[in-house]
């Protein structure tokens, strides 16, 4: 079937030390060929999820397939997916051939063969004529690239990457950002890349996977999840936020404060209770007597492309503002915003009914 999912997890938990539950009935679907991330902070069960993948460990409870058939007990080493680690694990005493060759080797693979994979592997990674160095001659991106040779010249179908960058400076990491998008690109293998950086998942992925505590809060393209977070947590963890408690008090209409405002959002009960996420980026700075909210300047810092600044409004709450234009500490002035600014959160909404909820009203507008 080509369109089955290539990886499915089904209601998986994972208890490490019969009491610590580390995964949490998560369940998800894995395209062929797409760039996935998962997200969130340190300890949330990233790593969890790729070893279940990998086949390290097995799921406490729950079923994973790989092209629609159980691999629960399926080894590791019968499995097609393949590892970089964030310390990519090469062996300091072989050099980039006989690191990348080595798996082929074990496999028996003819000599020719090898030299022609590997060949074709460096290649692919851009270190033609690097067959001879000794890895700790190689700088950290290029035994970064020593590492996804050494992944692909196996041919899994799914290749596994723990952090991979975090040890790089943030130039290198950059440039290997665009790398390794564009090799998954051309390789077009699926990717299941892991990291605690929201900027880093923004820009490389097709689709990401915002996990805390171990349940995936959200899921979707990198877009989707800026634009439209499910909630409080993934609104905050997902770029810089404005969040504040509100009221819908009927459709296209929301109080916060004492004041209205109107937005694009309906569905929900009249008064209902909800948060709601304004971006810095999507204030804009006026006059006192010409904005929505009236706020008092606290601080500002410079940011290089814009400046931040941060107000408090009448009623004692912080908003932080992205703007070209600077303003003055102590200054009072108004803040500005379009009603498709304002994305509103139901509270304690599950991933389906938010769905739900958003394809209901698809097309609808006011
Ligand atoms: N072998 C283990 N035995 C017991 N507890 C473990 C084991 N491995 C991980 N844990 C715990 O499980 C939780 C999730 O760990 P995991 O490594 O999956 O998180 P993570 O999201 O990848 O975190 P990080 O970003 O810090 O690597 C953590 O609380 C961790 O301490």
């Amino acid at each position: 079937m080509p369109d089955q999912p290539i990886i499915r997890f089904e209601n998986v938990s994972k208890v490490y030390d019969q009491n610590t539950l580390v995964l949490d009935d998560v369940s998800f679907e894995i395209e062929r060929g797409k760039f996935y991330t998962l997200l969130g902070p340190s300890g949330c069960g990233k790593t969890t999820i790729l070893r279940l993948i990998a086949g390290f460990m097995q799921p406490s409870k729950g079923s994973i397939f790989f092209n629609g058939s159980i691999i629960n007990k399926i080894p590791a080493n019968k499995r097609q997916v393949n590892t970089v680690f964030q310390d990519y694990a090469l062996f300091p005493h072989l050099n980039v051939f006989e690191n990348i060759a080595f798996g082929l080797k074990i496999k028996k693979w003819k000599k020719k063969a090898i030299e022609k994979k590997v060949e074709e592997a460096l290649r692919f990674v851009n270190l033609e004529g690097y067959e001879y160095r000794e890895i700790n001659e190689m700088s950290g991106g290029q035994r970064q690239r020593v590492a996804i040779a050494r992944a692909i010249v196996n041919e899994p179908e799914v290749i596994l990457l723990d952090e991979p960058l975090s040890a790089l400076d943030l130039k290198l990491r950059t440039e290997m950002q665009y790398e390794l998008r564009e090799l998954q690109r051309r390789l077009g293998i699926t990717f299941i890349f892991v990291t605690h950086d929201q900027e880093e998942a923004l820009a490389m992925s097709d689709e990401i996977f915002v996990l805390n505590k171990g349940k995936v809060e959200q899921s979707g393209t990198p877009i989707d999840i800026y634009d439209e977070p499910i909630n409080r947590f993934v609104a905050d963890f997902i770029g810089e936020s404005n969040i504040v408690s509100a009221f819908m008090k009927e459709d296209f209409l929301l109080q916060f404060g004492s004041k209205t405002f109107e937005c694009v959002d309906q569905g929900f009960h009249s008064n209902e209770q909800v948060e709601v996420v304004i971006r810095p980026e999507d204030l804009e700075i006026t006059s006192m007597d010409k904005g929505k909210l009236k706020v008092k300047v606290d601080s500002q810092l410079f940011r290089g492309v814009h400046y931040e600044i941060c107000c408090y409004d009448e009623e004692g709450n912080e908003w932080l503002v992205h703007s070209t234009k600077k303003a003055a500490v102590g200054e009072e002035i108004g803040l500005n915003f379009e009603p498709e600014a304002i994305h509103v959160m139901r509270i304690g909404e599950t991933e389906e009914e938010f769905d739900r909820r958003l394809e209901a009203y698809d097309g609808v507008t006011k």
